[in-house]
């Protein structure tokens, strides 16, 4: 999905705006479209900033608090590659609505699944595709990231959240546990005492609490959430997407390997931004005393 002729800016989905206020917007230059928009049933997606820079994902199924289905799990995977391979795009966000940024994975949908079933079906394998983009994701969480909710928001690479946000890993309630990154990547954010506390229990932590642990990099009121992570993004899309990749690799490199070979990684990646054109760019420009004119090259 990357850019298709001078239609560059996307609104994928069916159920974004209506069509009206669609026309309306569209009339304004504020949103343009793909001329072949997927049609999504479980997210919306559109395109949002200032420069139009910046991809959006709601996850969208209000009455089951975004409870992570497979097909909105496949949607998601399709709208972050699409967003990923779209030079226009600098970063994403995923967010969810005021009450639930998503309440777990689909316990209707797995309730009969067997040991078998979920070997041979991979279950929840397509959460991967979220992990595997090479653009910063941005989590913003309003109400309950629980479960499946709280590792979707863990494979992101930021965490906002709004106030009244609630995380937690209450998959030992329903007699389970975390299957899709709650016990290796919470025990990384918060260190093992608190993770081992939050998954034994099922307890819910609060946002400012999980902002204290640092599973949360900031937390605001529930009604500026969206309008500060798009900032966060917009910021994030002034520097060299090139270079942010490289960047982004190199940090999640620290959760994969020991510090020596980390470190050896992270100079690799380092000596590398020096065969681009945009660090000759950003050097030249902060000697020459001017904005850089970065060209993703
Ligand atoms: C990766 C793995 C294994 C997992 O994620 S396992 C799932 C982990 N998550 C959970 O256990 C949380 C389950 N949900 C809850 O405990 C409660 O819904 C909350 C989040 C505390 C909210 O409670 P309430 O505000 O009372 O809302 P509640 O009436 O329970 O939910 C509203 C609707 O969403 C549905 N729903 C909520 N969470 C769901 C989930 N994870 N899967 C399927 N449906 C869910 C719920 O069944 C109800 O549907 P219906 O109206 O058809 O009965």
């Amino acid at each position: 999905m990357a850019s298709v002729g001078a239609v560059t800016r996307i609104l994928l989905g069916k159920n974004v705006l209506n069509t009206s206020r669609v026309a309306a917007l569209s009339n304004t230059g504020l949103v343009k479209f793909y001329s072949a928009a997927p049609s999504y049933e479980n997210i919306k997606t559109k395109v949002v900033g200032s420069k139009k820079n910046v991809g959006l994902i709601q996850l969208y199924r209000p009455k089951a608090l975004n409870a992570l289905c497979k097909p909105l799990f496949q949607e998601l995977g399709q709208a972050v590659k699409a967003f990923d391979a779209d030079d226009s795009i600098s970063a994403i966000i995923i967010t969810g609505n005021e009450k639930a940024f998503a309440a777990g994975a689909d316990i209707k949908e797995m309730q009969n699944n067997s040991y078998s079933t979920n070997q041979k079906a991979g279950f929840l394998q397509e959460w991967e595709d979220v992990s595997n983009c090479g653009k910063p994701i941005i989590a913003a969480v309003n109400g309950f990231a629980l479960g499946g909710g709280c590792e979707l928001a863990m494979l992101c690479d930021i965490i906002y959240a709004g106030e009244k946000a609630k995380f937690g890993q209450p998959e030992i309630n329903i007699g389970t546990i975390p299957g899709a990154g709650g016990t290796q990547r919470l025990p990384r954010y918060v260190g093992k005492s608190k993770a081992m506390e939050i998954v034994l229990t099922g307890n819910f932590i609060d946002a400012h609490e999980a902002e204290k642990m640092g599973l949360v990099s900031r937390v605001f009121p529930v009604d500026k959430l969206l309008e500060e992570t798009i900032k966060l993004a917009e910021r994030i899309g002034t520097h060299s997407p090139l270079i942010v990749k490289m960047a982004k690799q190199a940090v999640n490199q620290a959760y994969e390997t020991n510090l020596k070979a980390g470190l050896q990684y992270e100079k690799s990646i380092f000596y590398g931004t020096f065969a681009t054109a945009d660090r000759k760019e950003g050097m030249t420009a902060f000697i020459e005393k001017r904005p850089p004119n970065f060209k993703n090259e």
